[in-house]
């Protein structure tokens, strides 16, 4: 962890605080008072609490700012994929972001090479076909982190560079080591690779569409487990060893074999197991599943039968079906080529240790005694094809080998139960042995081994363990855990110098704290192992007296980084591993250790009758003491049992050899809570495993270094902005050097590589806070924009609709007029008519009036006549005949003034009329059919005037007609006159004569 000056301590900068419960908790700085060399920097905690940090300048020179708190991450890279994308990348900053992403249902998170995977304790569907094929071809970090990712990276590096490749799987117990090594077995046996040619594809796919070795391979896992695996309380299927499985592929990239090596079974459970906790699952398998005549034949019935099976107390498993088990484990055996035959003599030997267990052992003053008819001991001796009475015998005696003679002496009822129990696991500890080796011998046979090309192996290992009671298996668990982790850190180390030189940068050794040290004490020469190994070979060798031996050796300044004597007691030991301090207590190491079975024991057992027997003995011991190299000046019979620490000292630098020799892929599992419940996050918890698999001492490692990089082109991509926009350019590289440059001053903060820029801790963080600080600036930019092209474009609107209005207002105005105009137009040719028709008018007037003087002349000329006729006593008939023309003269008159009158009430109608049509033509929307009527009107009233005219004619005629009727009337009334006066005369004439 890199510490970061002063100035990164902004306000508002984000920092973490330890949490007892949350691990860290986030706060932000709220104040910063420097004055002179003090300084205090006031912080509010996320759960509202002030924390003040006061110092002093030169304190925090002094000791490299370690009093201020670390800082956290930027909120977009907090959810990153890859921890080494961190800019602080802090043991908080890992935690949150393992937790943020684990609450976001994403279980695994990358960190550098190492994939950390936390389990769900939940099903989740991250493992269908279309998931395996969608990440064969992928390159890793194409598609988000997954177990998969990791095996199809295994898979192409052991295509590409023709190595054999290890994938390293660890963690606690529960963590999910089995479950990845299974989903990772799963992919190699199921994914259809692309670039594999058709014909070389699965040639003998079967139903389930895996080849046949491919089946025998998954068929490993239900054998395995069921003999190597039982119920803890930290995991129900919980693997009582370490497995390293070779998955053998050929020149065709086939699958066509597979070799397993198993590490450190633990034995002590066959016979003890803590509360709550199980056997192996085989037995209660067994109990559930045999048929009522197997059962009858090998003397089992329900599991609380048996001692060895009950004192867990718990029998069985919450959504375990045993006897549905153990139909499985039969095929899975089957499939593995172990004939029903010799399977039941497996379940016949199984039988037989749980009634080995069984033997009743009491004890009479201080001596063990077992009874004769001992019902176990009979049918236990009767399934091993043993005698019973030699049995008997030496479950309760000894026998001592001097030079001399040989004594044999009582065991006292405790030794004798060692003794028992020692047989039974030597027994299943071969037999497992000797399962291992049938799977080897049937999936990797000779012929299988001849045409290996390549291997890809799984390490499922058990990961660092610390409780509050530590013993050898502890010892042995923790011891190989260094082994790895060194390895981690060697390969970690490696590549990453290999990467600084392939990028070409200038690069100093980086130093990491080796665990050599600590390995050397507990393998060394005269180390804690060697130690071991000489006490228990000593008949008279005690715990005590090899831990008495141990402070001799290490208790000293030394020694003391890695080895500590407890302040009080002398019975355990302190090892300081690179996770944790462990306390061992020494008590049964040396037992354990030893594992001994008496010689009259092995004896007996290799004079067995039963033939399974004495094979698993031959071929289990085999495999037992692999690398052992006895040592030839101690005793005969010791030398032929290697003990167990020494066996498994052999067997891990085997495994580190071929690791080492193979290119390693690493999945670190992290159980996030001790209740098994799914989602569920103890950050407590979680740190702990980060500390003890190594994560975060890598991670502290390799913030001594670049642990950031970016390619150029991402780093362009992502800080272009921090440079004018005239220096951006198809060339990244030179804009990397562009934007370096002008952000980061302190050349020692970066390195400019061939193809990626590495960058010190803290550094992306910082180019991160300039980036924002620009994006704010250029937002503030585009506000100012956006607000003046937002008004710009108001205002234009407004122009817009102002000049629309104006234009609708002046087209109004226009209308209106040209209204008025064709109003005033329509008046005038009303008017033009009306004129014309007051003329008609006033001429028919003057007409009718010339008519009526002319009418009243030729009245008073007629009656002018008349009177003269009157007066002159004209005849009645010239009386009568005025009398008639007065009369139709009456009558003329009455019809003229009736005309008249007609006339004047049309006139007044129609001008009526023409004020309703100009009121009509007034109105806007009906101007246009008004003036039309308008016009119509005046048409009528035209053809109206023509019609009258006509009319006018008419009576003009009909009074042409009457005057000059008149004027016959006259002349005739003319001639009466002139004949009245002719008859006047004449009668004058005639009275003269
Ligand atoms: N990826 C996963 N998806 C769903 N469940 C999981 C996953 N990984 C682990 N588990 C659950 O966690 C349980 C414990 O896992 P597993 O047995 O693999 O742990 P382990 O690390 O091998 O433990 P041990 O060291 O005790 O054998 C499994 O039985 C399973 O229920």
């Amino acid at each position: 962890m890199t510490s970061h000056s002063l100035d990164v301590y902004g306000k508002g900068t984000a920092v973490w605080f330890p949490d007892v419960k949350e691990g860290w908790t986030s706060a932000q700085l709220v104040s910063k008072d420097v004055s002179g060399d003090n300084v205090k920097l006031t912080f509010l905690t996320d759960d509202g609490k002030d924390v003040v940090i006061g110092t002093t300048l030169t304190k925090l020179s002094k000791t490299n700012n370690a009093e201020l708190p670390p800082l956290r991450n930027p909120p977009m890279l907090e959810s990153a994929d890859d921890l080494t994308s961190l800019s602080y990348l802090n043991e908080p900053a890992v935690l949150h972001t393992i937790r943020t992403r684990y609450l976001q249902r994403n279980i695994y998170t990358y960190s550098g090479i190492v994939l950390i995977a936390t389990n769900p304790f939940q099903s989740v569907s991250l493992y269908t076909q279309d998931i395996i094929q969608a990440y064969s071809g992928k390159r890793r970090g194409e598609l988000e982190p997954h177990v998969f990712a990791i095996a199809e990276d295994a898979y192409r590096a052991m295509l590409r560079d023709e190595q054999n490749q290890t994938i390293v799987v660890s963690g606690e117990s529960g963590a999910g080591k089995t479950a990845s090594a299974k989903f990772i077995m799963r992919y190699f046996a199921s994914v259809d690779d692309k670039d594999r040619s058709q014909d070389v594809k699965k040639s003998n796919a079967t139903t389930s569409g895996m080849s046949e070795v491919e089946e025998q391979i998954m068929a490993t896992n239900p054998i395995m487990e069921s003999f190597g695996n039982a119920k803890t309380t930290r995991n129900d299927n919980s693997s009582r060893f370490g497995k390293y499985l070779e998955i053998q592929f050929d020149k065709n990239q086939n699958i066509i074999g597979a070799r397993i090596r198993t590490y450190l079974l633990e034995r002590s459970r066959l016979v003890y197991q803590p509360e709550t906790e199980r056997n192996y699952h085989i037995f209660y398998q067994l109990c559930a599943g045999a048929p009522p005549s197997e059962k009858k034949n090998l003397e089992l019935g329900d599991f609380t039968q048996f001692h060895y099976l009950k004192q867990g107390g718990s029998g069985t498993i919450p959504g375990v079906d045993d006897a549905a088990e153990f139909e499985t484990t039969q095929k899975a055996l089957s499939v593995i080529g172990i004939t029903i035959q010799t399977q039941w003599q497996i379940f016949k030997l199984c039988a037989a240790l749980l009634h080995i267990g069984n033997i009743e052992i009491t004890e009479s003053r201080n001596t063990a005694m077992v009874s004769e008819t001992d019902q176990a001991l009979v049918t236990a001796t009767k399934l091993l094809g043993i005698k019973t009475a030699d049995f008997r015998k030496w479950l309760v005696k000894k026998q001592i080998v001097t030079k001399s003679e040989k004594i044999v002496k009582d065991l006292n009822a405790q030794q004798a139960n060692v003794v028992r129990d020692s047989v039974a696991k030597y027994i299943y500890a071969n037999l497992f042995d000797w399962l291992v080796n049938v799977i080897n011998e049937s999936l990797s046979n000779e012929e299988v081994a001849k045409n290996v090309s390549s291997f890809i192996g799984v390490l499922d290992i058990y990961g660092f363990e610390h409780f509050k009671k530590n013993s050898f298996e502890q010892f042995c668990i923790n011891y190989a855990n260094e082994k790895l982790q060194q390895q981690f850190n060697q390969h970690v180390f490696k590549l990453e110098q290999e990467e600084y030189v392939r990028e070409k940068i200038n690069w100093t050794f980086i130093e990491f704290s080796d665990n050599q040290p600590c390995i050397e004490l507990i393998e060394g020469k005269i180390g804690i192992l060697s130690l071991l190994d000489e006490e228990s070979r000593f008949p008279a060798g005690t715990d005590s007296s090899w831990c008495n031996k141990l402070y001799q050796h290490f208790d000293n300044p030394t020694h003391k980084k890695y080895f500590q004597k407890p302040r009080f007691g002398n019975s355990s030991f302190i090892i300081s591993h690179y996770a944790h301090d462990v306390e061992y207590e020494v008590e049964n190491f040396l037992e354990k250790n030893k594992d001994t079975v008496p010689d009259e024991h092995l004896a007996l057992l290799k004079n067995t009758d039963f033939e399974f027997l004495d094979d698993i003995l031959t071929k289990g011991s085999a495999i037992a003491a692999p690398a052992a190299k006895p040592d030839a000046k101690r005793s005969s019979v010791i030398a032929k049992k290697p003990t167990l620490g020494s066996i498994f000292k052999a067997s891990l630098i085997s495994l580190m050899e071929t690791i080492n020799s193979t290119n390693v892929h690493y999945i670190r599992c992290i159980k996030p809570n001790e209740v098994k419940v799914a989602w569920k996050f103890e950050p407590q918890m979680v740190l702990s495993q980060l500390r003890a698999c190594g994560v975060l001492e890598t991670i502290r490692i390799s913030c001594a270094g670049y642990p950031s990089r970016w390619t150029f082109d991402e780093f362009v991509q992502r800080y272009y902005m921090l440079v004018r926009s005239k220096h951006w350019g198809p060339d990244t590289k030179k804009l990397c050097s562009v934007i370096l440059d002008d952000s980061i001053k302190d050349p020692d903060k970066y390195q400019v590589g061939i193809t990626k820029i590495f960058f010190r801790s803290g550094m992306l963080a910082y180019l991160e806070r300039l980036r924002l600080d620009r994006l704010n600036e250029c937002v503030t930019l585009m506000q100012k924009n956006m607000l003046r092209h937002m008004h710009q474009k108001r205002y234009q609107a407004l122009k817009a609709s102002t000049i629309k209005i104006q234009a609708l207002y002046r087209r109004r105005v226009a209308m209106s007029e040209l209204k008025r105009l064709r109003e005033e137009k329509a008046a005038i040719t009303i008017q033009k008519n009306w004129r014309r028709y007051i003329q008609r008018k006033q001429y028919l007037r003057a007409k009718k009036a010339i008519h009526k003087l002319q009418t009243v002349v030729r009245g008073v000329i007629a009656r002018q006549k008349f009177e003269v006729l009157c007066r002159n006593a004209a005849s009645t008939k010239i009386q009568s005949v005025y009398r008639g023309w007065v009369a139709r003269r009456d009558y003329k008159m009455t019809l003229k003034r009736i005309i008249y009158i007609q006339s004047c009430l049309r006139r007044r109608l129609a001008r009526a009329e023409l004020k309703a049509l100009k009121v009509e033509a007034r109105s806007a929307s009906h101007y246009k059919e008004v003036s039309y009527k308008l016009e119509n009107k005046v048409i009528e009233l035209t053809q109206n005037l023509e019609q009258k005219s006509q009319e006018n004619k008419t009576l003009e005629t009909k009074t042409l007609a009457l005057e000059s009727q008149i004027k016959s009337w006259i002349e005739r009334y003319e001639k009466l006159e002139s004949d009245s006066n002719n008859f006047k005369s004449s009668t004058k004439q005639n009275s003269s004569n």
